[in-house]
Order: structure tokens, then C-alpha cells, then sequence
């Protein structure tokens, strides 16, 4: 079936070659546009930082001998952030932005390649169904066609309430993708549709009919909503017990058999049926690693092989819903519309719904990724980001971008040794070898006419818990094992093929999800992310290496080099941070003299640096409060990822394996707490807390130390003066927060245990 559309996809390339010709028609036109995103004042503004910082390193190496061991410690911090600033700099130098233009794929590509859908959920506490049933609802209604489409729902709780959420909802997109399709609805994740009434009546439609169905259409969506509603309250789904409950009477939480349910199947017949939907339960048994999300994506990867076998995955979370109906075609532009090796994969912005005002807990990731993530699509691509991605499976399944020239790698069941190769590569399944071949030698998918269900024993069988023992899946093949954030982990391994990625950013965004709120939830998330980039680092799927034995350019390597180190850097920032603490304390001056001409260099730079990182939000439209929240929550984060140190550190000696805590995700709709709360910080005795309060009393101490030295200061003494006070001020600024929550009660306020930790440790440190 997809011959048809390879030769299409080299027609394509053919046509884009062509792109210089005079006569320059329609077909001709490219699908997608590179265009240069170097901006030449940020360059500058690049380079005045790192001349501020050279300068204040000289001119304390300079009086290293009168200043001692603080200034060395400064220098050290400085030293590093120049190193970073550097990394920065690689990163921001090549920007490109993109352009995707879906109406000439459609006018040229008349087969569009299939898509698997891949959706994990993992808790239905933590991922309420709904949401769940929002996104996959909004996937099935996308602008393409339904029967090229397949979204299998990987539901790694093994909860009945989801699946009797999905099979509820299958009956609900019946009627759903006609009426989005129909009315060329913008958003089809329907719990956004339905916040409004419509504004107006679509194009060529009579204003009653559309009326009549929309709210035929509200009011079953309504029910929808009430019955998943009864049976997460009851947590036993009512009709379960007859219908499919059987397959849940074992279900254990963590001890399970697998479970494949084909919910959904396309008859490929009418246009209007809804795409496949596959429910997937993998198997789970006690002492058996089920390797968090990348497990649960490779068992996705061997289900879909089995039953539709793609070219093309689609991956998300299960709160990413559709934003834009035509993402599928926006990707296509890129996957089809470049030179292969170019688009190993596409990556979609992670981008949310509902965020609060002003962002308060810096969680909206718009600018680190407007800034930097186009940055990287000038080198070697976007990382990738682990929702909002679609992926070649080939490349899933371990191919090389130059693999058939390379001998051997085309594999063959049929082909003795190679046969033996695959197996043991890919696993004892006959079903799956077959797929992978059909998939690396032609290219080609399942044949269009198999069932599903007659693929549900195959499924079964790949989705088994044991079924990866002594095979290459998660280091060779598939989502690679071994880090948090197997995203990155995977996109590296990619990378390191001498694949490139490319980065889609379709106006509007083409996927909505929900961003932490609360304090304690985003510090978790920040937390894990931060170790995963640390694991990787020091694994050995390292960028380090990988730059030097595989193909991962030397500038993609140093880009990953600025995420990894994440965690690394609160190190630094937060010995800079106590600096000026210790400082008044010890009364030591960390900074020149106010009277001396040098004092401008530091000053220039704290002035420098706000001033920079605040344009990049009003460039971008955001308010001033925007950028002081983001700022405030990087200095709090930097203090929960001393953890993340610690976490790496206790598994390289083999004491304790890192885990994937999942993130909550609220529903803003229906959140419980009081409005008046939203933006307020969250605390629990999580030691995570501890670092943070005990920097607040270092410098409360230092202040009121400081403030009874203020005649000294005026007469110029040697030690601390007016810039070390400010700069104390400046960090409390930082943790009003944790001030606040020093005062409040309940889960706003921190814990007693807390602030009494907090309170030796910062104590100790008096003391020495
Ligand atoms: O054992 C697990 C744990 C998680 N998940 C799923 O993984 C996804 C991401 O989990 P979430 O708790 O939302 O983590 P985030 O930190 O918000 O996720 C970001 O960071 C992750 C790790 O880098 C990536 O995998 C995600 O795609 C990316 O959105 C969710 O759909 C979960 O259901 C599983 O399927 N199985
Ligand atoms: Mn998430």
C-alpha cells in the first residue's frame, strides 16, 4: 500500500529539486520552508554577558591574594557560567524557524502514508480518564484520512475505569469525527469544543441544523462525561461486570496479564468511520522491569507492528490533546517533504491549555523552548521531546539513515543467519519479524485487507512481560532504557545514527496539555527531568562518546551537553546564592568596593542579565511578571535538583534505582480548590523543601548580621557593603515563596519537620 506513496514521497523530492527552475508552478513549490531565525542583537547581547563575566574573572584573579578562598569559590561559579553562557551560545547561533504548507501536500500527495497513534496513560488517579478520553477523541477526528490512521491507548494501570472510558468514548466518536469533519470544527478535543457557545455558524451551513447539532452533540458529550464521572466515583465501572469485566478479575495492580482490546475497527469502507482504537494493557509481574513510559512505548511499537505496522508513529500524552486539526498534515510536510535524513523524526512544541495568569510556577515553557529549541533545529534538530512526535518506525526499529548500503542490515526471516539475527534481535515472534521486514526492505505496511482481531494472539504475545528477555529491545531497538527522561535518552540514540530531526510549530499550536500546578508538583517533575538528563550523561548512551565513535555532530553533542548538565548546574547557583550570605556573616566582601571603578563590572552584569532574560518576554508578548515567576521558580528548581545529584549519584553506586514519578494532571474545569488559591505555592515534608528554606534563613540571618554593621558600611570598611545586602535581598526576592509558606498552615504552609531540618542545617553552617 505505501509503494504507492514512496513514489509519491520521491516525486516529491524530485519536485523540490526542481525548486530553482523559471517555471515556477504550483506543483513545484516546496512543502516546507527553512528560514534563518538568527537574531544579531541577541548575538551582541551574547557577548557583552560572557565580556562582563571575562572581566569580573580577571579583576578577581587579580585580587585573588588579599580576597581568599570566597573569591575562589566565586571565580569557580563565574568560571562556569561562562562555560554554560558558551553552551548558550552554540545553541542560539544558527537558529532557523519553519514553514509547512499542508494545501500543497494535499494537491500533491494523493496516498498519504499511515499513522499509528501511540497514548500512554499510566495512573487513573493521577490521569483522570476524562482527559484521557479528550485526547484520544480529539486524535481520532484529526484531518486525514480515518482508515490510514490506527491510536492504540497503552494503560499502564491496568484500570477498568479507563478502558469502560474509552469503549464509552469509541461510541461517542462515532458521531463526533462526522460532526468535526463535517463543520470543520478547530478544536476536537470536545471538553474545549463545549467551554463555548459557538460564535458562529460555519461556512456554507444553515444556522439551525448547526444549532440543532451542536447541541444534540452537548448533550451526549454531557453523558459521556456523567457515566465516566459514576464510574470513577464508584471505581467499578457499572456495566463492566458483564460486558468486559471478566478480563479485570485478575488485575492486580502491578500483577497482571496483558490485555489487547480492539475498541474501534475502521471498515475502510465509509469515510466518515472513526480511525482503529486499540485498548493495550501490558503485562506487569512483580521483580519483572517494566522500564516506566519507553517500556510501555516498545510494547506499543511490537502491538501496532503486528496489527497496522505504520511507517509513521505519532506519540503523545494522555493530556496532549489536538489543537490543530491539521497536525498530521504539517508533519507530512516535513517527513515527505525533505530529504529523509533530514527528518528523522518531527517534534511539535510542548505547549498548554488553562495555564494560569502570569504562569506563577514558570511551568508554560514558552520562551525556553521559542529560544531554544529553534536553536537546535539549526544544527542537528530538535531534541525529542516525548509527546508530540511522530517518528519513522523504521528508525524505531534501529535503521540507520544510510542503511541499505550498508551489507546486512536489510533483515529476512526467510534469509537463514539474518533470519536468526532478527529473532534474536527483535524477539521470538514470527507475527513481528514479518512486520519489521515488510517495513525495512520495502517500505511496505499490513496487508490492507487483515483484521485486527486476527492479530490479537500476535499482540498478546509482544505485549508479554518476558518477551524481551535476551532481545535488543531498549538499547538497539525501540525506546531506549535506562533514564527518566527517555525521551531524550531516545532522541540522542537517534542523533547518534547520523539521523536529524526537524521542529513543527503550526499556528495554531498543534498540541495542548497540561501544565503542573502547585509548587510540589512541578518540583517533582523538575526533580525527575533533571535527573534523567544526568543519567544520561554519565551512561553510556553519553553525548560525550556518542560525538566521538558515532555520528552526533560536535556542535548536536554540545547542545546536549547544555541539557544534561541540568542538574549539574544548581551546584553553582546555589554556592553562588549562598555567597553573599556567607559573606555579611563572615564579614568578607564578595564584591569591589563601592568606591572602586570595578564595582560597575558585577553591576553591568546583574543589570545586563535581567534586562536580557526580560526582553526575551516581551518579545514574546509575555508580561514582566511572567519573566520574575520564571526567574523565581529556575533559582527554587536549582535547589530541588541538588536531588537529582544525589538520586545519580546513589545509582552509579548501585544502592537505589531512579523512578518515573507520574505527574499529576488537573483538570481545570472541575479543579476543587478554591479560586482565590490558584497560583498559590504548594509544600509537603518532602526533603526536597529542605535546601530551599534553610538558603531563606542564611540570608535572613545574614541580613539582620548586616544591618547592624550599616554604620561600618557607611564609613567604607573593609567586608561587606550595600552590593552584598542587595544581592542577599535580591535571593530572599527570589524565595518569597518559601517565606510566605513559613507562615502559612496546611498544605500552603511548610511542614514544622521541615523548618526545623532546615533550621539545623542552616545553624551547622553558622557555626563552621
Ligand atoms: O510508568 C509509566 C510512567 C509514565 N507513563 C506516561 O508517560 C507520560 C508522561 O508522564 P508525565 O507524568 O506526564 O511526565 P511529564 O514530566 O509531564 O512528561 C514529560 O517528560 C517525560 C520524561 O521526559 C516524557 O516522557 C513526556 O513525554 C514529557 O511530556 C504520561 O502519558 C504517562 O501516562 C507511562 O506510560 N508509564
Ligand atoms: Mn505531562
Amino acid at each position: 500500500m505505501l509503494s504507492g506513496s514512496l513514489g509519491v514521497m520521491d516525486g516529491c523530492l524530485r519536485v523540490l529539486k526542481l525548486r530553482g527552475s523559471s517555471v515556477a508552478n504550483k506543483m513545484s513549490l516546496p512543502l516546507q520552508e527553512k528560514i534563518s531565525g538568527k537574531k544579531s542583537l541577541r548575538r551582541v547581547s551574547d557577548f557583552l554577558l560572557i565580556f562582563l563575566l571575562l572581566s569580573l574573572i580577571f579583576y578577581r584573579l587579580l585580587h585573588l591574594k588579599e580576597q581568599g578562598p570566597v573569591w575562589v569559590l566565586a571565580l569557580i561559579c563565574e568560571t562556569w557560567f561562562i562555560f554554560t553562557s558558551l553552551l548558550g551560545l552554540n545553541i542560539q547561533w544558527s537558529a532557523v524557524n519553519r514553514k509547512t504548507y499542508p494545501d500543497r501536500l494535499l494537491e500533491r500527495v494523493k496516498n498519504l502514508p499511515p499513522v499509528d497513534i501511540f497514548v500512554t496513560t499510566a495512573d487513573s488517579t493521577l490521569e483522570p480518564p476524562i482527559i484521557t478520553v479528550n485526547t484520544v477523541l480529539s486524535l481520532l477526528a484529526v484531518d486525514y484520512p480515518a482508515h490510514k490512521l490506527a491510536c492504540y491507548v497503552s494503560d499502564d494501570g491496568g484500570s477498568p475505569i479507563t478502558f469502560y472510558s474509552l469503549v464509552e468514548a469509541s461510541k461517542f466518536a462515532k458521531i463526533w469525527v462526522p460532526f468535526c469533519k463535517k463543520y470543520g470544527v478547530q478544536v476536537r478535543a470536545p471538553s474545549m469544543y463545549f467551554t463555548k457557545k459557538p460564535e458562529e455558524v460555519p461556512h456554507g451551513h444553515s444556522s439551525d441544523v448547526f444549532m440543532q447539532e451542536w447541541e444534540n452533540m452537548e448533550s451526549h458529550y454531557n453523558e459521556l462525561c456523567k457515566k465516566i464521572e459514576a464510574a470513577v466515583k464508584k471505581s467499578v465501572p457499572c456495566n463492566l461486570t458483564n460486558e468486559f469485566g471478566a478480563d479485570f478479575y485478575d488485575f492486580e495492580h502491578g500483577n497482571h496479564p496483558s490485555m489487547v482490546k480492539v475498541i474501534l475497527e475502521n471498515k475502510k469502507s465509509d469515510g466518515d468511520e472513526p480511525p482503529h482504537l486499540v485498548y493495550v494493557a501490558r503485562e506487569k509481574r512483580p521483580g519483572q522491569p517494566h522500564h516506566f513510559k519507553a517500556g510501555a512505548m516498545n510494547v506499543l511499537t511490537r502491538v501496532s507492528g503486528v496489527m497496522t505496522n505504520a511507517p509513521f508513529l505519532l506519540n503523545v500524552d494522555c493530556d496532549m490533546f489536538v489543537n490543530n486539526p491539521q497536525v498530521v498534515l504539517h508533519a507530512m510536510c516535513l517527513l515527505l517533504g525533505t530529504e529523509e535524513r533530514e527528518s528523522g523524526f518531527v517534534q511539535f512544541p510542548q505547549m498548554f491549555y488553562g495555564s494560569l495568569k502570569d504562569d506563577p510556577f514558570g511551568s508554560s515553557l514558552v520562551v525556553s523552548q521559542e529560544v531554544t529549541v529553534r536553536g537546535f533545529d539549526g544544527i542537528q534538530g530538535p531534541m525529542y521531546g516525548g509527546t508530540g512526535c511522530f517518528h519513522r518506525r523504521k528508525i524505531i526499529f534501529g535503521l540507520p539513515p544510510d542503511y541499505d548500503q550498508i551489507k546486512g542490515t536489510k533483515l529476512s526471516p526467510k534469509n537463514g543467519d539474518f533470519g536468526k539475527a532478527l529473532l534474536q534481535k527483535f524477539g521470538n515472534s514470527a507475527t513481528l519479524a514479518e512486520s519489521v521486514t515488510q517495513i525495512t526492505t520495502s517500505g511496505a505496511t499490513k496487508d490492507e485487507l487483515h483484521k485486527l482481531s486476527d492479530c490479537i494472539d500476535a499482540a498478546h504475545e509482544v505485549a508479554s512481560c518476558r518477551y524481551e528477555l535476551n532481545t535488543h529491545w531498549g538499547n538497539e531497538v525501540g525506546w531506549v532504557y535506562g533514564s527518566t527522561t527517555e525521551d531524550v535518552l531516545t532522541g540522542i540514540k537517534i542523533h547518534s545514527m547520523g539521523w536529524a530531526s526537524a521542529y513543527c510549530t503550526p499556528v495554531p499550536p498543534a498540541f495542548l496539555g497540561c501544565a503542573p500546578q502547585g509548587g510540589t508538583t512541578n518540583l517533582v517533575q523538575v526533580k525527575r527531568w533533571a535527573t534523567g538528563l544526568l543519567e544520561i550523561l554519565v551512561g553510556s548512551n553519553s553525548p560525550l562518546i556518542a560525538t566521538f565513535s558515532k555520528k552526533l555532530r560536535f556542535r548536536q553533542c554540545l547542545v546536549y551537553l547544555f541539557l544534561n548538565i541540568w542538574a549539574v548546574r544548581s551546584l553553582p547557583e546555589v554556592c553562588y546564592a549562598v555567597l553573599p550570605a556567607y559573606c555579611i556573616l563572615t564579614n568578607n566582601s564578595l564584591w569591589p568596593k563601592m568606591s572602586e571603578p570595578a564595582i560597575l563590572i558585577p553591576a553591568t552584569l546583574f543589570v545586563h542579565y535581567n534586562f536580557r532574560t526580560l526582553m526575551d518576554y516581551l518579545l514574546l508578548r509575555l508580561s514582566v511578571r511572567a519573566w520574575w515567576n520564571t526567574q523565581r521558580m529556575e533559582k527554587i528548581s536549582a535547589t530541588a535538583c541538588l536531588f537529582s545529584i544525589l538520586a545519580v549519584l546513589l545509582k552509579l553506586l548501585g544502592l537505589e534505582e531512579t523512578i518515573f514519578e507520574v505527574t499529576r494532571k488537573d483538570q481545570n474545569e472541575t479543579n476543587s480548590e478554591p479560586v482565590a488559591d490558584v497560583g498559590k505555592f504548594t509544600f509537603d515534608a518532602s526533603p526536597i523543601f529542605v535546601p530551599g528554606v534553610t538558603l531563606v534563613f542564611l540570608h535572613m540571618a545574614a541580613l539582620v548580621v548586616g544591618l547592624s554593621r550599616v554604620q561600618a558600611m557607611a564609613h567604607g570598611e573593609a567586608g561587606p557593603g550595600p552590593g552584598e545586602m542587595l544581592c542577599s535581598v535580591w535571593v530572599l526576592l527570589y524565595f518569597i515563596p518559601f517565606i510566605k509558606g513559613l507562615f502559612r498552615r496546611g498544605s500552603y504552609g511548610i511542614p514544622w519537620t521541615t523548618i526545623f531540618k532546615a533550621g539545623v542545617l542552616a545553624f551547622l553552617f553558622m557555626q563552621i
